[in-house]
């Protein structure tokens, strides 16, 4: 069989089709028949009627990205005689021409010290990987709310990007990651950050905690102060690979950031053979699905951190929070648990230390995120500037919009080199080091990125009008930021704490004499 040759039409071919019967338009040199799909195009038929016959390049991409042209390629029918398209589609792993779009260091013309080889390659594959593989599931999970599929899980389990979801450590011994761009002896913070912030990029908020999010949360408790060794390895094995799921139970209904606070209690059995674990924890990401739970507990003189599973006694419910049920957010409850003894996680009455020498690591991945997403905020603001006409200009000559985009660029360029040169400090100090250090400043830095992202969510939707409160078309991203931002201002520690935490820290280093 030989292939057909594209279709070719002359201008006056495509002017014919200009009624209901036979709606062609011309979008960027290629000929599209909308006859069939006028009456179910979410911008109604009528305004393709009004082009049709015609050329609607300019009305087309005042309304839509290419995004739509790529979804929607079986309507195009052929090219004009002569014309070579000129909108370019970008294609997987490629880099954003748009400026700021992307962090300083992968802008051709600037240099940074922090990024090596490893970390450009280990930022073009994992692009690669979610815009092929990642960035389709996110979205439709996102909005289906369903958890995220075996499937995508197994493959990512397989390119070692679970492992390095918790960042470097003897746990990435063994892994291939990404196809071999990065050994792991030498994955570092950066490329951890790298790999954050190109999986945040997709801009579903829920979907990236649904992503395993409780592992990289839950699991460092068990890998750091597992005392069962191989109980330790076999939840770790069966984590990263997806056959089983695992979260961090902390907050509870009268404890938020206030982990002093919680209520749920283990008391030993009489057999001393288990704890006997009962109470609730509200806001579990990933509960609805987990099959371990690292959690917080009251015990004799103290608190302690058991690894929980799944079984008799143990419910989860689904809690409706502003953003999708794909983070798998639940309220859990344990009713008279038995939990064995080696479950225990460091020390009994100990277990404050377990908790807090995550949270480090925990603020700064949401640090990494936030920042990102802020970005493609950003990114989007100016792209919607480009393109939309009001007033007879377009938004980007009115001065009042392009206060608002330096702003927003200055907050998060600012914010991207803070991160940079604390992730920096964090590779040149072990985790002991950072805990004594690093509490403070990772503090004021989640605190300062997201009140940043308040600025950002709060401009774009100025910007963006009612698209920045409508949940499809060109304002989609502009609203579920909007919405979702929030969460990254309070998990892990609402604002006001981390910033009273940081400053208390800072006056323990204060001189003691009168200055
Ligand atoms: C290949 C041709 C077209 C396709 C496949 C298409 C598809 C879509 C889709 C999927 C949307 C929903 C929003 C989004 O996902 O971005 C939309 C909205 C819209 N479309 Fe189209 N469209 C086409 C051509 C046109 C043309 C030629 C015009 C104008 C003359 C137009 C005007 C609109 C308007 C006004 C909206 C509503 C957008 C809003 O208010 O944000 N469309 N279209």
């Amino acid at each position: 069989m030989v292939a057909a040759s594209p279709t070719l039409f002359t201008r006056e071919d495509v002017a014919k089709n200009n009624t209901a019967d036979s709606l062609h338009v011309i979008i960027d040199s290629k000929v599209y028949d909308l006859t069939e799909f006028a009456d179910a195009h979410p911008g109604g038929a009528h305004v393709l009627l009004q082009v049709a016959g015609k050329d609607a390049t300019s009305e087309f991409f005042q309304m839509h990205r290419y995004e739509v042209l790529v979804r929607y390629m079986k309507l195009c029918i052929g090219t004009v005689t002569g014309e070579t398209p000129e909108v370019i589609v970008p294609q997987p792993g490629d880099l954003c021409p748009v400026p700021y779009s992307e962090p300083q260091w992968l802008v051709p013309e600037f240099s940074s010290p922090y990024y090596k080889e490893s970390h450009r390659k280990l930022r073009n594959e994992a692009r690669i990987f979610v815009d092929e593989h990642f960035r389709p599931e996110a979205l439709q999970i996102e909005a289906s709310g369903e958890r995220p599929s075996k499937e995508i899980i197994t493959r990512m389990w397989e390119n070692g990007m679970n492992p390095m979801r918790l960042g470097p450590g003897k746990h990435l011994e063994g892994h291939t990651l990404l196809g071999g761009v990065v050994a792991p002896s030498e994955f570092d913070y950066f490329h951890e950050l790298v790999l954050t912030q190109e999986l945040a990029k997709t801009h579903g908020r829920a979907c990236n905690d649904g992503f395993l999010g409780g592992m990289v949360i839950g699991l460092p408790p068990v890998l750091n102060y597992c005392n069962d060794i191989a109980l330790r390895d076999r939840v770790a094995r069966e984590c990263f690979s997806g056959e089983k799921a695992i979260c961090l139970a902390i907050s509870e209904a009268f404890a938020g950031s206030d982990v002093a606070g919680i209520r749920t209690t283990a008391v030993k059995s009489p057999c001393g053979k288990f704890y006997i674990v009962n109470g609730t924890k509200k806001w579990i990401t990933n509960g609805m699905w987990s099959d371990y739970f690292t959690t917080a507990v009251r015990t004799e003189k103290g608190f302690s951190v058991l690894l929980i599973e799944r079984g008799e006694g143990v419910e989860t419910e689904q809690i409706k929070t502003s953003y999708s049920s794909a983070a798998g957010t639940a309220f859990v409850t344990f009713d008279n648990v038995k939990v064995p003894l080696n479950h225990l996680l460091g020390k009994e009455n100990q277990g404050f230390p377990v908790i807090m020498s995550n949270f480090n690591h925990e603020r700064w991945v949401m640090c990494c995120a936030s920042v990102c997403m802020s970005r493609v905020v950003v990114e989007e603001c100016l792209k919607w500037s480009n393109q939309r006409t009001v007033f007879g200009k377009r938004l980007i000559d009115q001065p009042v919009i392009r206060q608002k985009l330096a702003k927003m660029i200055a907050l998060v360029e600012s914010s991207q080199a803070w991160l940079e040169a604390i992730t920096y400090q964090m590779c040149n100090m072990s985790y002991k080091q950072q805990s004594l250090s690093l509490a403070g400043p990772i503090a004021l830095l989640k605190m300062s990125v997201t009140r940043a992202a308040h600025e950002i969510a709060d401009d774009s939707v100025q910007i963006f009008g009612g698209r920045g409160i409508t949940k499809t078309g060109m304002g989609r991203v502009i609203e579920s930021f909007h919405r979702t931002y929030k969460f990254d201002a309070i998990l892990g520690g609402a604002e006001e704490i981390l910033g009273d935490l940081a400053v208390r820290q800072a006056f323990r280093k204060f001189p003691k004499s009168m200055l």
